[in-house]
Protein backbone atom coordinates (compact mmCIF):
# COMPACT_ATOMS: atom_id res chain seq x y z
CA UNK A 1 0.00 0.00 0.00
CA UNK A 2 1.22 3.65 -0.80
CA UNK A 3 0.36 6.62 1.81
CA UNK A 4 0.46 10.23 0.09
CA UNK A 5 0.66 13.04 1.60
CA UNK A 6 -1.73 15.63 0.43
CA UNK A 7 -1.83 19.74 0.52
CA UNK A 8 -3.80 19.20 4.40
CA UNK A 9 -1.75 18.17 7.14
CA UNK A 10 -2.11 14.62 8.68
CA UNK A 11 -4.81 13.37 5.48
CA UNK A 12 -3.49 10.72 2.83
CA UNK A 13 -4.30 9.47 0.51
CA UNK A 14 -3.80 5.70 0.35
CA UNK A 15 -3.00 3.31 -2.80
CA UNK A 16 -4.02 -0.32 -2.20
CA UNK A 17 -1.78 -2.76 -3.50
CA UNK A 18 -4.40 -3.90 -6.04
CA UNK A 19 -4.32 -8.49 -7.36
CA UNK A 20 -5.46 -7.97 -10.88
CA UNK A 21 -5.93 -11.45 -12.57
CA UNK A 22 -8.27 -13.29 -15.49
CA UNK A 23 -10.91 -13.43 -12.66
CA UNK A 24 -10.84 -9.31 -12.08
CA UNK A 25 -9.19 -8.20 -8.89
CA UNK A 26 -8.70 -8.27 -4.98
CA UNK A 27 -7.17 -6.14 -2.14
CA UNK A 28 -7.15 -5.54 1.46
CA UNK A 29 -9.70 -2.14 2.05
CA UNK A 30 -8.07 -2.28 5.35
CA UNK A 31 -5.35 -4.04 7.78
CA UNK A 32 -4.78 -2.76 11.10
CA UNK A 33 -1.33 -3.18 11.78
CA UNK A 34 -0.85 -1.90 8.15
CA UNK A 35 -2.49 0.96 8.80
CA UNK A 36 -1.10 1.52 12.22
CA UNK A 37 3.01 1.65 11.21
CA UNK A 38 1.48 4.41 8.10
CA UNK A 39 1.04 6.31 11.29
CA UNK A 40 -3.10 5.43 10.99
CA UNK A 41 -3.72 4.22 14.34
CA UNK A 42 -7.12 4.82 15.33
CA UNK A 43 -10.03 2.31 16.29
CA UNK A 44 -12.10 2.11 13.67
CA UNK A 45 -16.16 1.74 15.06
CA UNK A 46 -18.41 1.81 12.57
CA UNK A 47 -18.54 1.45 9.01
CA UNK A 48 -21.27 3.34 6.78
CA UNK A 49 -22.52 2.55 3.24
CA UNK A 50 -24.33 5.24 1.11
CA UNK A 51 -26.10 5.08 -2.47
CA UNK A 52 -26.39 8.08 -4.36
CA UNK A 53 -27.15 9.27 -8.07
CA UNK A 54 -25.20 11.47 -10.16
CA UNK A 55 -25.21 14.96 -9.25
CA UNK A 56 -25.95 14.44 -5.72
CA UNK A 57 -23.56 16.34 -2.99
CA UNK A 58 -23.78 14.90 0.81
CA UNK A 59 -22.14 17.38 3.18
CA UNK A 60 -20.07 18.91 4.32
CA UNK A 61 -20.33 17.32 7.52
CA UNK A 62 -18.76 17.09 10.82
CA UNK A 63 -19.43 16.22 14.23
CA UNK A 64 -18.88 19.08 16.73
CA UNK A 65 -17.64 17.59 20.30
CA UNK A 66 -16.82 13.93 18.80
CA UNK A 67 -15.34 14.07 15.61
CA UNK A 68 -15.24 11.02 13.44
CA UNK A 69 -12.21 10.18 11.74
CA UNK A 70 -13.12 8.63 8.29
CA UNK A 71 -11.64 6.42 5.81
CA UNK A 72 -13.55 6.62 2.62
CA UNK A 73 -13.31 5.08 -0.80
CA UNK A 74 -16.15 4.12 -3.39
CA UNK A 75 -17.09 0.51 -3.85
CA UNK A 76 -19.00 1.13 -7.63
CA UNK A 77 -18.43 4.34 -9.43
CA UNK A 78 -16.95 8.08 -9.00
CA UNK A 79 -16.86 11.17 -6.76
CA UNK A 80 -15.01 14.07 -5.99
CA UNK A 81 -14.38 13.83 -2.41
CA UNK A 82 -13.75 16.86 -0.31
CA UNK A 83 -12.36 17.09 2.90
CA UNK A 84 -11.83 20.67 5.10
CA UNK A 85 -9.49 20.90 8.25
CA UNK A 86 -11.27 22.81 10.93
CA UNK A 87 -9.09 22.19 13.40
CA UNK A 88 -7.65 25.82 14.27
CA UNK A 89 -4.83 24.87 15.28
CA UNK A 90 -3.20 22.90 12.16
CA UNK A 91 -1.28 24.96 9.93
CA UNK A 92 -3.66 24.17 7.27
CA UNK A 93 -6.70 25.57 8.96
CA UNK A 94 -9.88 26.74 6.73
CA UNK A 95 -7.85 25.05 3.26
CA UNK A 96 -9.90 22.31 1.81
CA UNK A 97 -9.11 19.25 -0.98
CA UNK A 98 -10.86 17.67 -3.81
CA UNK A 99 -9.77 14.03 -4.73
CA UNK A 100 -11.23 11.90 -7.50
CA UNK A 101 -12.52 8.53 -6.08
CA UNK A 102 -13.29 5.52 -8.16
CA UNK A 103 -14.05 2.07 -8.64
CA UNK A 104 -10.96 1.92 -10.93
CA UNK A 105 -8.02 3.87 -8.63
CA UNK A 106 -9.40 2.19 -6.05
CA UNK A 107 -7.85 5.47 -3.75
CA UNK A 108 -8.76 6.18 -0.33
CA UNK A 109 -9.05 8.87 1.44
CA UNK A 110 -8.05 8.94 5.26
CA UNK A 111 -9.62 11.88 6.92
CA UNK A 112 -8.77 12.77 10.41
CA UNK A 113 -11.07 13.63 13.31
CA UNK A 114 -11.54 17.27 13.23
CA UNK A 115 -12.47 17.45 9.44
CA UNK A 116 -15.76 17.89 7.38
CA UNK A 117 -16.38 15.62 4.69
CA UNK A 118 -18.18 15.97 2.01
CA UNK A 119 -18.44 14.44 -1.82
CA UNK A 120 -20.30 15.36 -5.26
CA UNK A 121 -21.17 12.18 -7.63
CA UNK A 122 -19.75 12.22 -11.04
CA UNK A 123 -20.88 8.40 -12.30
CA UNK A 124 -24.45 7.18 -13.02
CA UNK A 125 -24.20 6.17 -9.50
CA UNK A 126 -21.85 5.74 -6.51
CA UNK A 127 -21.58 3.43 -3.79
CA UNK A 128 -19.53 4.61 -1.22
CA UNK A 129 -17.83 3.32 1.91
CA UNK A 130 -16.18 4.41 4.55
CA UNK A 131 -14.69 3.36 8.29
CA UNK A 132 -15.41 5.64 11.17
CA UNK A 133 -13.30 6.40 14.68
CA UNK A 134 -16.40 7.61 16.08
CA UNK A 135 -19.76 6.67 16.29
CA UNK A 136 -22.88 8.62 15.32
CA UNK A 137 -24.10 10.62 16.89
CA UNK A 138 -27.40 12.73 15.60
CA UNK A 139 -26.88 15.22 18.19
CA UNK A 140 -23.75 16.28 17.62
CA UNK A 141 -23.94 16.68 13.58
CA UNK A 142 -22.12 19.88 12.35
CA UNK A 143 -21.90 20.82 8.77
CA UNK A 144 -20.79 23.43 5.85
CA UNK A 145 -22.77 24.54 3.55
CA UNK A 146 -21.89 23.23 0.02
CA UNK A 147 -21.48 26.26 -1.75
CA UNK A 148 -19.43 28.21 1.12
CA UNK A 149 -18.04 31.32 0.08
CA UNK A 150 -14.72 30.87 2.10
CA UNK A 151 -14.26 27.70 0.82
CA UNK A 152 -15.16 28.23 -2.98
CA UNK A 153 -15.09 24.52 -3.37
CA UNK A 154 -15.87 23.39 -7.14
CA UNK A 155 -17.76 20.52 -6.35
CA UNK A 156 -17.62 19.70 -10.53
CA UNK A 157 -21.30 19.28 -11.16
CA UNK A 158 -23.93 21.23 -12.87
CA UNK A 159 -27.31 21.96 -11.03
CA UNK A 160 -26.44 19.74 -7.53
CA UNK A 161 -29.11 17.49 -5.93
CA UNK A 162 -28.70 18.13 -2.01
CA UNK A 163 -30.92 17.11 0.79
CA UNK A 164 -33.16 19.97 2.36
CA UNK A 165 -31.55 19.35 5.76
CA UNK A 166 -27.77 20.21 4.25
CA UNK A 167 -29.25 23.24 2.09
CA UNK A 168 -29.90 25.10 5.80
CA UNK A 169 -26.27 23.97 6.71
CA UNK A 170 -24.19 27.61 8.02
CA UNK A 171 -21.38 28.90 5.94
CA UNK A 172 -17.37 28.96 7.33
CA UNK A 173 -17.77 32.22 8.75
CA UNK A 174 -21.01 31.76 10.91
CA UNK A 175 -19.21 29.34 12.51
CA UNK A 176 -15.84 30.15 13.39
CA UNK A 177 -16.49 34.08 13.71
CA UNK A 178 -18.73 33.05 16.15
CA UNK A 179 -15.83 30.94 18.09
C1 LIG B 1 -24.32 9.52 8.96
C2 LIG B 1 -25.37 8.57 9.50
C3 LIG B 1 -26.70 8.69 9.17
N1 LIG B 1 -27.63 7.82 9.68
C4 LIG B 1 -29.03 7.96 9.27
C5 LIG B 1 -29.62 9.32 9.59
C6 LIG B 1 -30.60 9.55 8.46
O1 LIG B 1 -31.87 8.98 8.77
C7 LIG B 1 -30.01 8.78 7.27
C8 LIG B 1 -29.31 9.66 6.29
O2 LIG B 1 -28.41 10.48 7.04
P1 LIG B 1 -27.69 11.72 6.34
O3 LIG B 1 -28.67 12.42 5.43
O4 LIG B 1 -27.04 12.51 7.43
O5 LIG B 1 -26.60 11.00 5.45
P2 LIG B 1 -25.40 11.71 4.68
O6 LIG B 1 -25.88 13.00 4.09
O7 LIG B 1 -24.82 10.69 3.78
O8 LIG B 1 -24.38 12.04 5.84
C9 LIG B 1 -23.01 11.71 5.72
O9 LIG B 1 -22.48 12.61 4.79
C10 LIG B 1 -21.11 12.88 4.81
C11 LIG B 1 -20.55 12.51 3.46
C12 LIG B 1 -20.32 12.33 5.90
O10 LIG B 1 -19.10 12.28 5.85
C13 LIG B 1 -20.97 11.88 7.14
O11 LIG B 1 -20.49 10.60 7.48
C14 LIG B 1 -22.43 11.84 7.11
O12 LIG B 1 -22.89 13.05 7.69
O13 LIG B 1 -29.07 7.85 7.85
C15 LIG B 1 -27.26 6.79 10.54
O14 LIG B 1 -28.11 6.01 10.98
N2 LIG B 1 -25.94 6.67 10.89
C16 LIG B 1 -24.97 7.51 10.41
O15 LIG B 1 -23.77 7.34 10.74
Amino acid sequence: MKVINTELSDCYIIEPKVFGDSRGFFFESFQLERFKKSGIDFDFVQDNRSRSSKGVIRGLHFQKNKPQGKLVSVTRGEVLDVAVDLRENSPTFGKSLAVILNDVNNRQLWIPPGFAHGFSVLSEFADFHYKCTEYYDPQDEGGIIWNDEHLNIDWKVDSPLISDKDKLLPSFKEIFDNI
